[in-house]
């Protein structure tokens, strides 16, 4: 279909857009259009994004504290006498009387040091004789030894989390510390992802698995978004316009993939300007996933990826990762990783080329090594691979030279 030379000024590729121009406006796109803010506990604030910056409302510690299990006293005193009487005890979670003058305190760890003391020993470098008379049995402690001071971590006011911040334990930690149990976060983006063509019907004489529903639900859920997926095991042009309006119902995000290209059995682009959609890009200089066509219904993002799943994954990686990162407020590039390249690479003009590699310690540090692929259908490669590279005729990989890549998955992984 569309075979004239009219409809193939919109359908072919002429007009495609670089790398950069498509990524630019991928994250406008994004920015205008926030996620709305939710609050979730704590327990499940992993992963999710701060909708905004959370201040500490008390110090820590909030008062001055013992760091170990021993005796506070003055030192001028124990310095002037030797050794103490001790007065009592106090335990975390006490509010302390005052230290009797010329006396000793046994304090437990995390105690309250109470008023007139200035300095602990640890109970094992001191000595307990008679009537109750505590003496170092070490060298004397400097004066404000063995003190966590109120507010030596963070004083009431302190940013604790900015807006935009992954949460992980380490928010939780601190969030809890403050007595907080839930956190406002934006809410995960809703993403569909369909693919189609009539070969992934599983009786199509060359049946064709469908690999990439499953590879967009597990690489963008696990990047935040809330996935529902659907196949469209067809390249009947009114059951798949039924499945896609379906897929931009009640989603922020839609994500096709196949269908795309010039082909007589490519209809996604034809469905979507049927339902009102408007194109932002068609097209994008890079290899692979050249056919990459952005559209906005609604104000809802649409991807059209390419079906051929390597390219389908890059495209994934590059564009609709960042997409969903800066949907949350969270800084879209947050993810790249850099080492030094091990290879030389070049761009054919005017495209950007994605190259899986591989990351490998040596004695100076981190290397990418060069990953073989067989093209955009490949998806062993990245399983081989640790992170894929950007090569450009303006930013060509050279040996010995660091580079930045996109992560394929966490730094945990790597061998
Ligand atoms: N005349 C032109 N033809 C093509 C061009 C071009 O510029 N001019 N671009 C080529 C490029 S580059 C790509 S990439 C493909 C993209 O085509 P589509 O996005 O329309 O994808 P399909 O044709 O539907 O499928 C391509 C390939 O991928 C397999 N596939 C599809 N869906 C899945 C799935 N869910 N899971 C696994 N594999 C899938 C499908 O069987 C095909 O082998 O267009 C070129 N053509
Ligand atoms: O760009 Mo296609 O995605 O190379 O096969």
């Amino acid at each position: 279909m569309h075979q004239g030379q009219i409809q193939m000024s919109v359908h072919d590729f002429a007009r495609r857009v670089d790398y950069a121009t498509a990524l630019g406006l991928v994250l406008a796109h994004a920015r205008q259009t926030p996620q709305p803010v939710t609050r979730v506990p704590l327990t499940q604030a992993t992963g999710r994004v701060a909708a905004h910056a959370v201040q500490a409302t008390s110090a820590r510690p909030p008062a001055d504290i013992s760091a170990l299990d021993g005796y506070a006293f003055a030192h001028a005193d124990m310095l002037a006498q030797g050794s103490l009487p001790v007065d009592g005890r106090t335990v975390a979670g006490d509010r302390p009387a005052a230290l009797a003058a010329g006396h000793a305190r046994a304090i437990l760890t995390g105690a309250r040091i109470p008023a007139g003391a200035d300095c602990v020993m640890a109970v094992e470098r001191m000595t307990l004789g008679a009537g109750d008379q505590v003496a170092p049995a070490t060298a004397l402690a400097q004066a404000g030894a063995n003190i966590r001071y109120r507010g030596e971590e963070f004083g009431a006011g302190d940013v604790l989390v900015r807006a935009g911040q992954m949460l992980d334990w380490r928010h939780v930690a601190l969030l809890a510390s403050q007595g907080m149990r839930d956190v406002a976060v934006a809410r995960r983006p809703r993403v569909c992802v369909l693919s189609n063509g009539a070969e992934l019907a599983a009786d199509a004489p060359g049946a064709c698995a469908d690999s990439n529903t499953p590879m967009l639900a597990a690489m963008l859920g696990s990047a935040g978004a809330r996935v529902r997926t659907c196949s469209v095991a067809s390249d009947d042009v009114a059951m798949q316009a039924a499945h896609l309006r379906a897929a931009c119902t009640g989603t922020d995000v839609v994500v096709t993939t196949g269908g795309i290209s010039v082909g007589g059995t490519d209809h996604m682009l034809d469905i979507l300007l049927a339902m009102g959609a408007r194109i932002v890009f068609r097209g994008v200089s890079i290899r692979p996933g050249k056919p990459f066509t952005m559209l906005e219904h609604d104000g809802r993002a649409v991807f059209c990826l390419p079906g051929n799943p390597g390219a389908a994954a890059i495209c994934a990686l590059a564009f609709v990762q960042p997409y969903l990162r800066v949907l949350t407020g969270a800084p879209a590039d947050m993810a790249q990783v850099s080492a030094t390249a091990d290879f030389s690479a070049d761009a054919p003009p005017d495209t950007t080329g994605f190259i899986p590699v591989s990351m490998r310690r040596g004695p100076q540090g981190w290397h990418f090594v060069r990953v073989p692929t067989a093209g955009a259908s490949d998806i062993i490669a990245f399983s081989r691979a640790d992170a894929l590279l950007a090569a450009s005729a303006e930013n060509p990989v050279r040996a010995g030279q660091v580079a930045w890549a996109i992560p394929l998955h966490a730094p945990s992984a790597l061998a």
